[in-house]
């Protein structure tokens, strides 16, 4: 039987959760495996790691931020949909998107990738997490870009990329992200990296379960 894989971005993530996700599931039907920090080691790890174990399923898990009002720091969220903000044209005020100035990121592959590709992965609808090329660094960078997207829960920097390397390779994936910070907090002493692991690996294990 085919491997299933289960993504983290890094080691530092990695070796929190796995101390409490499910071994058994994880020796029968699961690889673990680092799709690095950021878009573009995301996409490209994703990508070889598809070619290399050609699995049914994809998981990728680990931290984000959540913006300001739309919901709590120590648990974790299951995404529908993941909408990518950074590459355009532009910065700040002026930034377009690749939409927006009509050049498409690959082909048909716009902005927003929906996830869950099979009935048997239907995502648990928490909404849409923004997948960034910089993470905020302040609460009115964080602000301006909640007023963008207003529907957006949460940040992060990797899922657009890997989502894009599963829907070049049809590969069903799933994004689970436990929340370590308010968006635009770069005060590390306030993250609850351990709690939003421990929550997102409550999610993960329920997965791993799911045909
Ligand atoms: O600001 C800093 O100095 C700083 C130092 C180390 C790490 C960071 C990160 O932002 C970690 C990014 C990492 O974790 C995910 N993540 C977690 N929170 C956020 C966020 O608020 N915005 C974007 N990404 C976030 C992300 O997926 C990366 O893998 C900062």
């Amino acid at each position: 039987m085919a491997s299933n894989l289960l993504l983290i971005p890094t080691a530092i993530e990695r070796d929190k959760i796995v101390l409490h996700l499910d071994e058994t599931a994880i020796n029968d039907r699961w690889t673990t495996q680092l799709c690095g920090f950021g878009q573009i080691a995301a996409a490209a790890r994703t990508s070889q790691l598809i070619a290399k174990y050609c699995p049914e399923k994809i998981v990728l898990v680990g931290i984000a931020g959540v913006f300001s009002g739309r919901g709590d720091v120590g648990v974790a969220h299951q995404f529908s949909e993941v909408t990518c903000d950074g590459i355009g044209v532009g910065a700040g005020e002026t930034f377009r998107s690749a939409s927006e100035i009509g050049w498409a990121h690959f082909a048909d592959i716009g902005d927003t990738i929906e996830l869950g590709g099979r009935s048997d992965m239907s995502p648990v609808s928490a909404g849409r997490l923004l997948s960034v090329c910089a993470a905020s660094e302040s609460a009115s960078e964080a602000d301006a870009r909640a007023d963008r997207f207003p529907d957006a829960v949460a940040e992060d920097m990797e899922a657009f990329g890997v989502a894009m390397a599963c829907q070049m390779h049809k590969v069903p994936l799933q994004v689970v992200r436990g929340i370590s910070n308010q968006v635009g907090d770069r005060d590390q002493r306030r993250w609850q990296i351990d709690k939003a692991l421990q929550a997102a690996a409550v999610l993960v294990n329920r997965l791993f379960h799911r045909r």
